[in-house]
């Protein structure tokens, strides 16, 4: 059978005893349960909009490590140390009537890692991700009101690219006809929908940007985004982290010399980048030094 609603598939499954120890069902249904989530310990699971519903996307994934992520010097912590303190201390905002919620915006340049920081600390908060697109043309202020409400417990709502989503919602002036019937998610209606975004549980929305000068400084206001930080080009301290955790067995000066290296060809190599590189000289750290210049920025 199929939820009309959402055309998620589903079934009923009726259980009939026999005598009278009701326990053998509960039983059955805590093993089942026991099962589901034993299949996601230790792992990442990743939800989307399907409809009025987040609905699982793939399997879960193993939880990334947050050392794997390699930002600036103390900036991991530093966001770490804020979620945390925000999600211990729930009756901090109720005793101020404060909405429970917090909101951070990661921007910079593309594959310096914002994304897979989003990831990494959800693997270390075990929290699931609830991602969403602002550019989905079906998306409606109904919509996003709705979903951001029902979103699962413990989740992180990641609005990815939130400077794409307007700038394409310009094509609807142009082309009416093309977008005509579709749901149309307006600026002010994602404003309301993030300010409604309270429980008694942790809401945390994390927005990321490539753009952070097209966005609409209503939307990045304390209250909508509290914390703020720039996630850039890698500097030396990163380069030689990266190389380290790439060649575990390769010295402290051999990663600065690295670094060095990287630094006398460009300032502005993402880490994306640099993994990329590393990826060619797998086993070879002397060739990942000589090379570097190779990459092109
Ligand atoms: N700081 C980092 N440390 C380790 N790996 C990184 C880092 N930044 C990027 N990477 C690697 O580069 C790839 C792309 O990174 P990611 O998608 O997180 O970048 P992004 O900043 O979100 O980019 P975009 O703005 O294009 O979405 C991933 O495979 C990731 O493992």
């Amino acid at each position: 059978m199929i939820d009309l609603h959402t055309g998620t598939p589903w079934e009923n499954v009726t259980f009939t005893a026999f005598g009278t120890n009701r326990n053998i069902f509960f039983n059955i249904l805590q093993e089942a349960r026991e099962l589901a989530l034993h299949e996601q310990e230790g792992k990442t699971v990743m939800y989307t909009a399907m409809g009025a519903e987040w609905r699982q996307f793939g399997f879960p994934r193993r939880r990334r490590p947050l050392s794997s992520v390699v930002l600036q010097e103390g900036v991991s912590e530093k966001i770490l140390q804020d979620v945390k303190g925000f999600i211990d201390h729930p009756k901090w905002y109720s005793d101020r009537g404060i909405p429970y919620r917090r909101g951070y915006l990661l921007y910079g340049p593309p594959g310096c890692g914002k994304s897979s920081f989003i990831t990494a600390i959800a693997g270390e908060l075990e929290y699931s991700i609830c991602l969403m697109s602002l550019s989905d043309n079906s998306l409606s202020d109904d919509r996003l009101n709705h979903l951001l409400s029902v979103a699962p417990q413990q989740s992180i709502i990641l609005l990815e690219d939130v400077d794409a989503a307007f700038v394409s919602r310009d094509l609807a002036k142009q082309n009416p006809g093309v977008y005509q019937g579709m749901g149309r998610l307006t600026f002010s209606g994602l404003l309301n929908a993030l300010d409604g975004v309270a429980s008694t549980e942790a809401r945390i929305v994390f927005m990321t940007t490539n753009h952070i000068d097209r966005l609409d400084p209503a939307l990045i206001r304390p209250g909508r985004v509290d914390f703020k930080q720039y996630v850039g080009h890698c500097t030396h301290w990163q380069l030689t982290q990266m190389f380290l955790r790439f060649y575990p067995d390769q010295t402290l000066t051999t990663g600065e010399q690295f670094a060095k290296a990287a630094f006398s060809h460009t300032d502005k190599l993402s880490a994306a980048q640099v993994q990329g590189h590393f990826m060619m000289y797998k086993t070879d750290p002397e060739g990942a030094i000589e090379n570097i210049g190779c990459v092109t920025v």
